[in-house]
This record gives C-alpha cells, sequence and structure tokens, in this order.
C-alpha cells in the first residue's frame, strides 16, 4: 500500500497545526519536515522548535528530512523533540555508518538520501543499516520544484537491491511529486510519496491525496 507523506513546507505556517490536522484526517500516513540550513541547501526552514511544537498534533509518525551541514550535531535534538524517522543525505555525511548508528542510538529511525546526481551506488553499502532510503526527485532546497525523470533508474535499482539482499526499509521519493508523476515512482518501486505543493496548494487536502493515491493504481 502506497503511503502519502504531505511535506508542510508548502503549509501555511500561520496555522500549522490545523494544516497538519487536515492531511491527517485526509489519509496522510507520515508528516514530512523540510529541515534546511541555508548551507547545504539554499534555503532556511525548520528546526527543533517546530518538531517540538507540531508533535502533540498528530499521531502520524513526523519523517524529518534533514537538508543539513554536519547532521551529526543536531541528531539529538530533533529525536528529543518528536521526530520518528531522521533521514540524512549522503552527501552532507562525512562518516555516513556512524550518523546512521547515530540516530538508531536515539530510538528513532534511521534514512539515507540522495540527491539527483548522486550515483545510487553512493548508498549501497549503508542499505543494511536504514529503514528508509529516500530518493530525492528534485535538487532539494525548495517545494514546487518539476519531477526530474532519469531519478526513476534509481528507484528501481534500489527496489532490485532490497530483493536481491532480503532487506525491508522503505522506498521513499521527495519532489515533484504529483498525479502525474505518482505513478511512475511506484511503479518504479517507491513506497512513500512525499508530496508539498501538490497536497497543501489544493482546498480540499483529502482529495489531493486520494487523487494521487488513485493515479498509482
Ligand atoms: O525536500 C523537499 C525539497 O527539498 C520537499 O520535501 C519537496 O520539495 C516537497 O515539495 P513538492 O512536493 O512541492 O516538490
Ligand atoms: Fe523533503
Amino acid at each position: 500500500m502506497t503511503k502519502i507523506a504531505p511535506s508542510i513546507l508548502s503549509a501555511d505556517f500561520a496555522k500549522l497545526g490545523q494544516e497538519i490536522k487536515e492531511v491527517e484526517s485526509g489519509g496522510a500516513e507520515y508528516i514530512h519536515v523540510d529541515v534546511m540550513d541555508g548551507h547545504f541547501v539554499p534555503n532556511i526552514t525548520i528546526g527543533p522548535l517546530i518538531v517540538d511544537a507540531i508533535k502533540p498534533v498528530t499521531n502520524l509518525p513526523l519523517d524529518v528530512h534533514l537538508m543539513i551541514e554536519n547532521p551529526d550535531s543536531y541528531i539529538e535534538a530533533f529525536a528529543s523533540a518528536g521526530a520518528s524517522i531522521i533521514s540524512v543525505h549522503q552527501e552532507a555525511s562525512v562518516h555516513l555508518h556512524r550518523t546512521i548508528q547515530l540516530i538508531k542510538s536515539t530510538g528513532v529511525k534511521a534514512g539515507v538520501v540522495i540527491n539527483p546526481a548522486t550515483p545510487v551506488e553512493m548508498i549501497r553499502d549503508i542499505l543494511p543499516d536504514v529503514d528508509l532510503v529516500l530518493i530525492m526527485t528534485v535538487n532539494p532546497g525548495f517545494g514546487g520544484q518539476s519531477f526530474i525523470h532519469n531519478t526513476l533508474g534509481k528507484i528501481e535499482q534500489v527496489a532490485k537491491w532490497r530483493e536481491e539482499l532480503s532487506l525491508n526499509f522503505e522506498i521513499e521519493v521527495d519532489g515533484g511529486v504529483n498525479m502525474k508523476t505518482a505513478k511512475l515512482c511506484t511503479d518504479a518501486g517507491a513506497d512513500v510519496l512525499v508530496a508539498g505543493s501538490a497536497v497543501f496548494n489544493q482546498e480540499d487536502r483529502k482529495q489531493a491525496i486520494q487523487d494521487i493515491l488513485e493515479a498509482t493504481k
């Protein structure tokens, strides 16, 4: 069953709690939280304070996507604030294995992320250690960008490795996912679809989530 993880990057921050409740009752399965530091990506967004504030308003897992330099320095803070899954970029992690173990030591699920230009082989050796693989389908930094189609082969390769190695991490895709691109992702092997603008830019969020799910059938 495909899961939808609405990215609150495109929500109305003046009424964030209400926005989250709306997508929760609309069928979302994760709340995707985009953390940007203005260094790893050219934008600044959310810190642990916001994770802490939204934790009590939802029963859904908080899927925290760290787009930051030195992720090791902030893992404890995001775990304490209430993250359920913390994902770090391969490109931002000098010692990726250590970082993944650090996330797990806090009791939180660990994910690894790769950018569109990063060869999928870069995460091959860490697969047995992760709970989630996030394939970026846009360059990280902003919501509302267009889907990069040549990332689909990476989803297929990760799904193939998962089967060959009998692993059971989830495969998530992030960026430019909408009614047109969702099926491409699930056909390639994605289990979790992050959708920001495709959900929060619609008046009826429940309908938007159902439309994306329907498009994958
Ligand atoms: O990580 C991200 C950007 O770096 C966001 O999760 C992503 O862009 C979601 O927004 P949209 O669905 O509008 O593309
Ligand atoms: Fe994201």
